[in-house]
């Protein structure tokens, strides 16, 4: 049974053409997208581009290095069309800023999964939601084994791009086989980036935790379920474990696309969105994919300590669903003790709809329908002095930032620290996706936010002016996806928020993820 397309041919002729020069259809260029999409949700026009860019206002000369952002921008092979945003090829986009000047490039990450689809001209991988076709028992058992051994499973890496302490810059997914390094300059594949140890393993947080010295991350046990918290020392290929966090609740460890640290403790979430070894097998996705909720398991958070992989603290908190971590740090009391752990996050009100509301037919068709479900900075208390169970509150007003907030970053020279300003994308009612930017005040509980009528930014990536001394003297960058089909890379003021650049790009991109900063040496 092959299945039937969903939705007309797009006009983007795709998988396979590798001009350099922008074609647009005309349509597009007067604003109008096929099937009336918005920019976010169109695939990337073509396989790569690159070049330099206009810059209207101005680029502050000491802003000099390479903003990488990925995500999933082509969401189609031939005539199929994929239905998640998490399903889409991996679109790697580079902005790189030198005295004042800005070029840009985009290019596919050539994952085995993207050069298979493009080759067959079919799903070949098992991705966030869809499933290649299966016929019959055999193909069923083939497909189970598939799974188990990790074979089928998607190597696609476009969640995000962190650069290894030793310099290498990684694009990462959800699977463990989903690591792939790259070229920064060129946005070259260079290959999957092969971890040296025995630790196997299929999956793993799509966020760890980079510094010049370290990767951390975790790594979830669907067999016996708990958590590999895993460190591998920079320059290196070899994870190590630090130590390992049995599930408190339930049969299924808890979706763990991030976590916090501090800057003596990793902490462990487990959430009441479980994996499920039911759903992973399904052909056809649920509302909660291969996830379930079971808020009867219990919620918790799990505290252990980097150095020497002790659990120090294990509370219950209450139910909660978050993607992105924002911080952690640490409490001290009058003897300098550690109390308690603090640790924020994008939290949408225990309630995984969230999920389903990523769906592109709902993205692409909800535009200007306030169906985005509420989210706040959720601020756990984690207590570290044997108390069984910690808080959950909001670190401010949600309606400070539209009731709307995910997509987060920080000064990374504040990570695991006691810090005041978080950067997020928020809403601008009615909306069926954030639609602004956002500087929040964690000290003064209010926000200063950024707006461009029927426009969708991209992640503000907050960059330090290097020498700075206050926490928010830099700038933030986000990629636009605008209503009338441009796009534009932004420069806000880090302090004021205020616009300081922008610059078009030939044609507007997809709607991207996660980012990092290469700062020229
Ligand atoms: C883009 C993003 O944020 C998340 C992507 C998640 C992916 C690709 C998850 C893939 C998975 C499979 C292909 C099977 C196993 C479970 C799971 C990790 C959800
Ligand atoms: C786009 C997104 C999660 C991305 C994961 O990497 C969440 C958006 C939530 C909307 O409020
Ligand atoms: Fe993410």
């Amino acid at each position: 049974m092959s299945r039937a397309p969903r939705r007309p041919v797009e006009t983007a002729a795709m998988l396979g053409s590798a001009s350099t020069e922008p074609s647009i259809p005309a349509a597009v260029e007067r604003g109008i997208w096929p099937n009336g999409e918005h920019a976010a949700w169109t695939s990337v026009r073509q396989e790569r581009w690159e070049g330099e860019l206009q810059v209207q206002g101005e680029i502050p000369i000491w802003l000099n290095g390479t903003y990488l952002r990925n995500g999933p921008g082509l969401w189609h092979i031939s005539n199929y069309h994929f239905r998640h945003l998490f399903d889409g090829y991996a679109t790697l986009v580079s902005l790189h800023f030198e005295d004042g000047r800005l070029t840009a490039a985009h290019r596919q990450v050539e994952s085995e999964a993207y050069k298979a689809a493009k080759e067959k001209k079919r799903l070949c991988y098992r991705e966030f939601s869809e499933v290649p076709n299966t016929h019959g028992f055999l193909s069923y058992v083939g497909g189970l084994a598939g799974l188990l051994s990790g074979a089928s499973l998607t190597d696609n890496a476009n969640t995000g791009v962190i650069q290894l302490g030793d310099g290498r810059v990684v694009c990462l997914t959800e699977t463990v086989k989903g690591s792939i390094l790259v070229d920064p300059k060129t946005l070259d594949t260079i290959g999957r980036f092969e971890y040296a140890d025995e630790l196997g393993g299929l999956i793993h947080s799509a966020h760890p935790i980079v510094t010049e010295t370290e990767f951390l991350t975790l790594l979830p046990d669907l067999v016996w379920p708990g958590y590999r918290v895993v460190r591998m020392e920079a320059g290196t290929n070899e994870r190590k474990v630090i130590g390992r966090v049995e599930c408190r609740g339930g049969m299924a460890p808890g979706w763990v696309h991030s976590f916090p640290v501090t800057k003596n403790y990793v902490v462990v979430p487990e959430m009441p969105l479980r994996y499920c070894a039911k759903n992973l097998l399904r052909a056809e996705p649920t509302p909660l994919y291969k996830f379930e909720w079971r808020p009867e398991w219990g919620s918790y958070m799990h505290v252990m300590c980097k150095a020497t992989g002790t659990l120090v603290a294990s509370v219950e908190v209450p139910p909660f669903v978050t993607f992105h971590f924002i911080n952690a740090y640490e409490e001290e009391d009058e003897e300098g003790r550690v109390s308690a752990i603090v640790a924020d996050c994008c939290e949408h009100y225990a309630d995984a709809s969230i999920l389903d509301k990523l769906r592109l037919q709902n993205l692409r068709s909800c535009i200007g329908l306030d169906v985005l479900p509420d989210a706040r900075v959720g601020r756990f208390r984690i207590p570290l002095d044997g108390s069984s169970v910690g808080s959950l509150v909001c670190a401010l007003d949600p309606e400070k930032h539209g009731r709307g907030m995910d997509m987060c970053s920080i000064n990374r020279r504040y990570l695991g620290r006691p810090y005041r300003y978080a950067y997020a994308c928020g809403a601008q009612r009615p909306c069926n996706f954030p639609n602004t930017l956002t500087k929040i005040d964690l000290f003064e509980k209010t926000s200063k936010n950024w707006h461009d009528e029927g426009s969708i930014p991209s992640e503000p990536f907050f960059v330090d002016r290097p020498g700075s001394t206050e926490e928010d003297d830099g700038v933030v960058i986000s990629m636009v996806s605008g209503k009338d089909g441009e796009g534009y890379a932004l420069i806000l003021d880090g302090f004021s928020f205020e616009e300081i650049a922008r610059a078009k790009f030939p044609y507007a991109l997809p709607y991207g993820l996660h980012g990092c900063w290469l700062q020229n040496k």
